[in-house]
């Protein structure tokens, strides 16, 4: 029998390892190289957390914090030495370590932290940098615990006679996303390859019934899904699919598992398990992030004695060392895009003139689902044209990805940027946590996220694995206020390179200079989008703008001037009285109330000529340019559409869906200034059965809240 075998099944705590209690200096030398050497001394602050409240406790005050005295698998830095050690099956091993399966060597921080705490059966709380492993940190000793467990028969595996059923779960990992999930299943696929486990997913936005079939034909050891699927499965007793047997259970980024937007679903999930007073089971919970604000749940969702591995020092920033973060201020929120673009070229210019760059390869995101669409429509208009074609640029993707694209598009969004070699990704919060795009060289992000712990999942979409990247923040001086209080404390620097961020874009510009072709390049690239697009994006960052902005009035000026200087759209759309109501816009200039029919009667306000786009640019005068966008668009068309979808009906419903938005706490906000609606962006799971409520509102403003 296996040491672990014994841990977990039998005579745990008689066969605990330890270790010396000066663990930094020895763990110091051996640690992987790609690890930032921040981590060393972070070493030193890994803690274990002895929480003395128990289950249900309501109690909020901090758990005793003891000097971590770890366990033998902590000195174990090489993952074929768990093998040696007995710790870990051999075929697990081989598919991690060999050249021509996973091919790694060095174990992380937290995966050797972790592991043998995990094999014990510990409940754990574990925060690590993005970026840093955590999925194999669970997945390996937990695929190692469904082995131990003297009652799975791996043999059945295969066989029709004797299948394995599909209440034979041992472990179930939850994540807040869809496409996280997916990630997780590949891993752990992987991981488990040859042992005879079997992996399945759950996720909303595919086809319930055929991965119903899946399972019930295939079986499964281990479930990974999103609360929402979840939830319907293990619910509905039609389904056979239910986990009597159920050891562990998983969630990967805790910290939004337990926000208010998700811990119903999750607590109903727990509901559906085995109770745990009769069949112990198994809880982990992993982030790179923890805030206070969550403490309190996962005392209650954690054994009181549960571990809490943390390799985040306690003064220290949790975002790595490696990452430059730069602040850019925008003189407009139309000067974001130019400035997008400035920084692919400088980037692509460089690695033109010799030194040795990665080809650019950026996730941008967007505080709106509606931004992020027009963004890449506008990029993808762009890279159409010749002269982008030829240039640098040639060969960028162009990506999109939220949470109203269709799963399928989804998915292949994510794999096409998963596999480019450079390209944008335009995005919502849907990929902000978890997602492991190789070689990822920048995060732009457009606009101050809705809390700091969005800025530091975004920005660790790059530098993983102890690869380079750089973070880059746009914002509007505007957004000061709102900045110093969510992200005040992070390192960013303020970069005044980007030339096009401080541009005065309502100026006509020629394509004699670097500014001047860029700036038509993405006037170009916009007018080539329908008006439609236009005004929802217009109505998508409302409640972001006005939430983030010193003055709504200001908010308002800046969106107006952004439709009407970066969109070239003629008058900004009008806003019913009830939205206005709602944003607290009701005696503030440059709002036009109405109900959209000024919208529909001019059948699109473009400005036409006036500015003249990308005729303005010159090199496409030809084809029309703007006019011929602006008629494409038909603004019917887009009136009508933004009567259906848009603004009235965000109105009419905002209210009912926690818009408070004028407010600093509105709807499911959770701290004082994280009031925005955006809040849920990266809500997984809600689109095939959405609240009807918060889906008419997302719907209404454009934005990823609770959907997924
Ligand atoms: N021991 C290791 N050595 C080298 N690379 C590793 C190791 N463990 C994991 N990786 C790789 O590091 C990358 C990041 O891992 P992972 O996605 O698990 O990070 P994470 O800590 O969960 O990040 P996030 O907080 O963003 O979810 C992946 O590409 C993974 O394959």
């Amino acid at each position: 029998m296996m040491l672990g075998t014994a841990r977990r099944f039998g005579v745990s705590h008689a066969l605990r390892a330890t270790a010396p209690r000066s663990i930094s200096a020895r763990l110091a030398t051996q640690l992987p190289k790609w690890q930032a050497p921040s981590t060393l001394s972070s070493l030193a602050a890994t803690r274990s957390l002895h929480s003395s409240f128990p289950r249900l406790s309501a109690a909020t005050a901090e758990a005793t914090v003891e000097e971590t005295e770890p366990s033998k698998s902590a000195m174990i830095t090489e993952f074929s030495d768990l093998a040696a050690e007995n710790l870990i099956h051999n075929k697990i091993i081989k598919n991690i370590i060999q050249p021509d399966r996973m091919n790694l060597k060095t174990m992380t921080e937290v995966q050797s932290l972790t592991l043998n705490e995990i094999v014990k059966g510990d409940d754990i709380l574990a925060q690590a940098k993005t970026g840093t492993g955590k999925t194999l940190a669970f997945l390996v000793p937990t695929l190692q615990n469904i082995l131990n467990d003297p009652s799975v028969d791996v043999s059945k595996v295969g066989r029709r006679s004797a299948r394995t059923g599909p209440s034979e779960i041992r472990a179930l990992i939850i994540s807040p996303t869809r496409e996280l999930a997916e990630q997780i299943a590949v891993e752990a696929k992987k991981v488990a390859f040859g042992t005879g486990l079997i992996v399945q997913t759950a996720v909303g936005g595919t086809q319930k019934r055929a991965g119903l079939a899946k399972i019930q034909q295939e079986g499964c050891h281990l479930l990974i899904g999103t609360p929402g699927r979840l939830k319907d499965i293990l619910s509905d007793p039609w389904t056979g699919v239910s986990a009597p047997k159920l050891n562990t259970l998983i969630l990967d980024e805790a910290d939004r598992l337990l926000d208010q937007g998700f811990a119903p679903d999750v607590e109903e999930i727990q509901s559906l398990l085995p109770d745990p007073t009769k069949l112990d089971r198994q809880t982990l919970m992993f982030s790179a992030t923890v805030p206070r604000e969550v403490m309190q749940m996962v005392r209650q969702t954690l054994k009181p004695d549960f571990k809490h591995v943390n390799t985040v020092r306690e003064d220290e920033v949790p975002t790595h060392h490696r990452v430059p973060q730069k602040l850019v201020y925008t003189r407009g929120l139309e000067n974001s895009l130019p400035a997008l673009l400035e920084l692919a070229q400088n980037w692509q210019a460089r690695r033109d003139n010799g030194e040795d760059l990665r080809p650019f390869k950026a996730i941008a995101y967007f505080n709106s689902t509606a931004e992020t669409k027009i963004s890449a429509d506008a990029f993808n208009n762009m890279a159409r044209n010749s002269q982008f074609r030829q240039s640098s640029m040639g060969n960028m993707r162009m990506l999109e990805i939220n949470s109203r694209l269709t799963q399928a598009l989804r998915t292949r969004s994510a794999d096409n940027f998963r596999k480019a070699r450079e390209g944008i990704l335009f995005s919502s919060d849907v990929t902000a946590r978890g997602m492991d795009f190789p070689d990822v060289t920048h995060v732009v992000q457009i606009g101050v996220p809705r809390d700091r712990e969005t800025y530091i999942h975004r920005l660790g979409r790059t530098a993983r694995a102890g690869k380079e990247g750089e973070g880059w923040l746009f914002m509007h001086r505007a957004e000061q206020d709102v900045y110093r209080k969510r992200l005040g404390r992070l390192p960013l620097t303020l970069d005044t390179a980007l030339e096009t961020a401080d541009a005065d874009l309502s100026q006509t510009f020629s394509n004699d200079t670097s500014v001047g072709k860029i700036v038509n390049q993405v006037t170009e690239g916009l007018a080539q989008c329908d008006g439609a697009t236009k005004v929802k994006s217009y109505m998508g960052q409302l409640g972001t703008t006005t939430g983030n902005f010193d003055s709504k009035r200001e908010a308002i000026q800046a969106l107006n001037q952004m439709f009407t200087v970066g969109y070239n759209m003629q008058t900004p759309p009008e806003l019913s009285p009830r939205l206005m109501q709602q944003l607290g816009l009701n005696r503030i200039d440059g709002v036009s109330m109405g109900d959209g029919t000024r919208q529909r009667r001019d059948g699109g306000f473009s400005r036409g000529g006036s500015r003249g786009g990308f005729s303005r640019g010159g090199d496409r005068g030809d084809r029309g340019g703007f006019s011929r966008g602006s008629d494409r668009s038909g603004f019917s068309r887009g009136g009508e559409r933004g009567e259906r979808s848009g603004f009235s009906r965000g109105g009419e419903r905002g209210e009912r869906s926690g818009f408070s938005r004028g407010g600093d706490r509105g709807g499911f906000s959770r701290g004082g200034d994280r009031g925005s609606f955006t809040r849920g962006g990266d809500r997984g799971d809600r689109g095939d059965r959405p609240s009807r409520p918060r889906r008419a509102f997302d719907e209404s403003f454009g934005n990823d809240s609770f959907r997924f």
